[in-house]
């Protein structure tokens, strides 16, 4: 148990999966895992530990936003010892060649949230652990799933009045945005986990298109899989 975790000792798995959305998790138990037992229902952020080709993986939906996140981020890899930690988000593609479902592998995270500003004296760059990013970019290769590879921003307001200094980011070269990335990758080197960060594109300002949830949900195997092969090899 932690403060927010329910789970035994024991309970989670060495390599997880961290979708933003619990609901993620339970399907990816159903699906994908062997055996899957809930091991948290505290606050709704429902956790799964099952097998996936015999080897104990477990899946948690984390929540929204940096702050409720790192809560989960932190107990995970200091309390549970967790080591291998691999969120599945959705995204906004942000270059124009970008399309829904675009699978993106997050290379690094640009924030705009205050958090590590307040740990570090100057700015800190989160990255993806490298054997990890390379090991997902190969299986995605193996599988023939195009994968788009760089930097994320994560931000902290999903509603916010968009003004033209939004564009910078793509004029920098990021190609997602999401909401959770540089908490994962500045949280996993605190505690000596590796993390990399996976989205899927839900949206994003060149897409006219907009998915239903289910669209959505539907439309993440690719990634889920891709997530899964990587993860069970740490
Ligand atoms: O689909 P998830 O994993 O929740 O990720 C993205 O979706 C949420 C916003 O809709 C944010 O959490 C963002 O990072
Ligand atoms: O955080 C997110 C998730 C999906 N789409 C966005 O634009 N932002």
């Amino acid at each position: 148990m932690s403060f927010h975790i329910g789970a035994k000792e024991g309970q989670i798995a060495s390599r997880i999966l961290l979708p933003g959305d619990p609901m993620r998790a339970k399907y990816i138990a159903e699906k994908f895992l062997e055996g899957a037992e809930c091991v948290n229902k505290v606050r709704g952020a429902y956790a799964y530990t099952g097998k996936y080709k015999g080897k104990d993986v477990t899946v948690m939906g984390t929540g929204m936003g940096m702050p409720q996140v790192s809560i989960y981020f932190t107990e995970l890899a200091r309390d549970y010892g967790t080591k291998t930690m691999i969120r599945i988000g959705t995204c906004g593609g942000l270059q124009p060649d970008m399309k829904l479902l675009d699978v993106v592998l997050g290379t690094g995270a640009c924030t705009t949230s205050g958090m590590n500003r307040r740990i570090f004296p100057g700015e800190y760059a989160p990255i993806a652990d490298f054997e990890l990013l390379n090991r997902a970019y190969e299986i995605a290769g193996e599988r023939n799933i195009p994968v788009k590879t760089g930097l994320i921003n994560s931000i902290d307001s999903f509603y916010r009045d968009k003004s033209e200094k939004d564009k910078v980011w793509t004029q920098y070269g990021v190609i997602a945005g999401e909401m959770e990335g540089a908490a994962l990758y500045t949280i996993a080197a605190r505690y000596g986990a590796r993390a990399l960060t996976m989205l899927s594109v839900s949206d994003g300002p060149y897409i006219d298109t907009i998915l239903s949830y289910e669209e959505k949900e539907q439309g993440l195997n690719n990634m889920i899989q891709i997530a899964l092969d990587t993860a069970i090899e740490f």
